[in-house]
């Protein structure tokens, strides 16, 4: 059987979507590992499905697995590059909503941006002035670092999720670096089980959790990622986060067949 696909990236994180919409496409965990292996098959961080939704006022679904072929929480990035490949496919023009494993997004182009709504952030573990936990749709751990191109982020990455303070289902870990008017992040993903080029609800956990260890005091903060630059919009009341906006480009890289 021959499959169709098409691979974007959002900073670096990249994707395999699928077309899904009748539903030919079978969740196989073992299946997508092998699509997502860097040299045995088509090479990604993760892949993405996009099917119909019955309500006429949702304009799709989207299902998320990580690399290692297992369904997971909330892909930002991938959110943002499935809103991209809707548009390539004429379902939308210039914004959508749609149904992911948090719940309800909308997302809206921004020129040739794609800004992602994400679910409000009121619980943030602080374990010292340096570390917390807090969940922004995907679980993130964040540890403020002097230097992130000094973080050996595989080995020390793979620690930390793997540690008892993450159980058996683990945590996505971020290095983060605090500049005047921008934060540097580096990320070792669950489910990849390696650094990824940028990581989005990584990048949004860090923004919000700069504001709320008071080393930022703006609602829009500037993220350099390896793989590329987004922006996080939020608004803040009491240490609750709301309305929070990820920001950033979601790029068709090539459309291909693979046998299967
Ligand atoms: N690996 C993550 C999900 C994808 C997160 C990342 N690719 C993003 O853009 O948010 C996890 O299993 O929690």
């Amino acid at each position: 059987m021959n499959l169709t696909f098409y691979k974007f990236q959002g900073a670096g994180n990249d994707f395999i979507m699928i077309d899904n919409r009748e539903l030919f496409f079978k969740n196989n965990t073992k299946l997508i590992a092998r699509l997502c292996h860097r040299r045995f098959g088509i090479g990604a961080d993760g892949l993405i499905l996009l099917e119909s939704h019955p309500d006429e006022e949702i304009d799709f679904k989207m299902v998320y697995f990580n690399a290692d072929g297992n369904e997971s929480t909330l892909c930002g990035n991938g959110g943002r590059c499935i809103v991209a490949f809707a548009k390539q496919l004429g379902l939308i023009e210039k914004q959508c909503r749609f149904l992911a494993i948090d719940g309800l997004h909308q997302a809206h182009f921004e020129d040739d941006l794609v800004s992602l709504s994400m679910p409000d952030v009121d619980t943030i573990k602080s374990y010292n002035s340096e570390s917390c936990f807090l969940d922004t749709g995907s679980p993130h751990h964040i540890d403020f670092v002097q230097n992130t191109s000094a973080i050996q982020v595989k080995a020390e990455g793979s620690r930390i999720r793997n540690s008892s303070l993450y159980g058996k289902a683990g945590s996505n870990i971020n290095f983060v670096e605090v500049q005047d008017h921008y934060i540097k992040i580096r990320t070792y993903e669950r489910g990849v089980e390696d650094e990824t080029l940028a990581c989005g609800t990584g990048v949004t956990a860090a923004a919000i959790a700069a504001h709320y260890a008071n080393k930022i005091d703006t609602e829009e903060v500037s993220v350099k990622a390896e793989g590329g630059n987004l922006a996080v919009r939020f608004s803040h009341q009491n240490g609750n986060y709301s309305n929070i906006q990820l920001i950033g480009p979601a790029e068709f890289v090539f459309k291909g067949e693979i046998k299967c």
